[in-house]
């Protein structure tokens, strides 16, 4: 039967319910905190309010106009002008996700954390996934006073830690958006693992070399 909906809004759907409930049930995002948009030719799709991720109702999604106006489903995240902020600082993001992924949402807590670079390069894959993580003065939830602080960093860096709250990352589809998270998340976890041990991080001709090969896309 056809649904009501382009064949790319179809797919979207499906992906944000598929990826919702992956991330929940593997606890990188508890109750019904985090949120995901995904942008269309006709508008975003994006995650409703107090929704848990691993129970999204494909109907429900909330539809946005361009212009970023609720036009079908369900009350849209309060978080719209972070994703927003994304969107504009970064033509090709097609995806926004923010979790509170335990480990990175832990780093964004530490008072000893560089703010311009929070995730050691210590692996090859946070390099070419995420690169430099700059860490966020703490905002409300929801408050519209996050996007000129996104748009800010946005443009060099695909992820970004909100303080004392949780990443969020952006991506040239849902999929790319959501490894880019994970590799964060393991990045984080791996850091606070080993934090006070002797750690080799890679080097300055190591990062080249990786940027050089795998160019970094968001
Ligand atoms: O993580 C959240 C706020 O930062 C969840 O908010 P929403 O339920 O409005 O998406
Ligand atoms: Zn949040």
């Amino acid at each position: 039967m056809k649904t009501p909906w382009s064949d790319e809004e179809e797919a979207a759907r499906e992906s944000l319910v598929r990826w919702g409930r992956s991330l929940f049930e593997r606890g990188l995002t508890p109750g019904s905190s985090g949120n995901m948009s995904v942008k269309l030719a006709d508008g975003f799709l994006v995650t409703p309010t107090n929704s848990c991720l691993g129970f999204l109702d494909l109907d429900r999604l909330s539809k946005l106009d361009p212009a970023g106006r609720h036009v079908a489903g369900d009350a849209p995240t309060k978080e719209l002008p972070l994703h927003f902020a994304f969107y504009e600082a970064r033509p090709s993001a097609r995806a926004v996700v923010h979790l509170h992924a335990t480990y990175s949402t832990a780093l964004s807590c530490l008072a000893d954390v560089d703010p311009a670079d929070a995730i050691p390069p210590i692996t090859p894959y946070v390099v070419m996934r995420v690169g430099r993580v700059p860490v966020l003065p703490y905002t409300r939830p929801g408050s519209p006073d996050v996007a000129p602080l996104i748009r800010a960093k946005a443009p060099a860096h695909p992820a970004i830690l909100l303080g004392n709250h949780g990443p969020v990352v952006a991506g040239t589809s849902l999929e790319a958006a959501v490894f880019a998270m994970e590799e964060l998340e393991e990045t984080a976890r791996l850091t606070i693992l080993t934090r006070g041990m002797a750690v080799r991080h890679l080097g300055q001709q190591e990062i080249a070399d990786l940027e050089a090969t795998f160019q970094l896309k968001g």
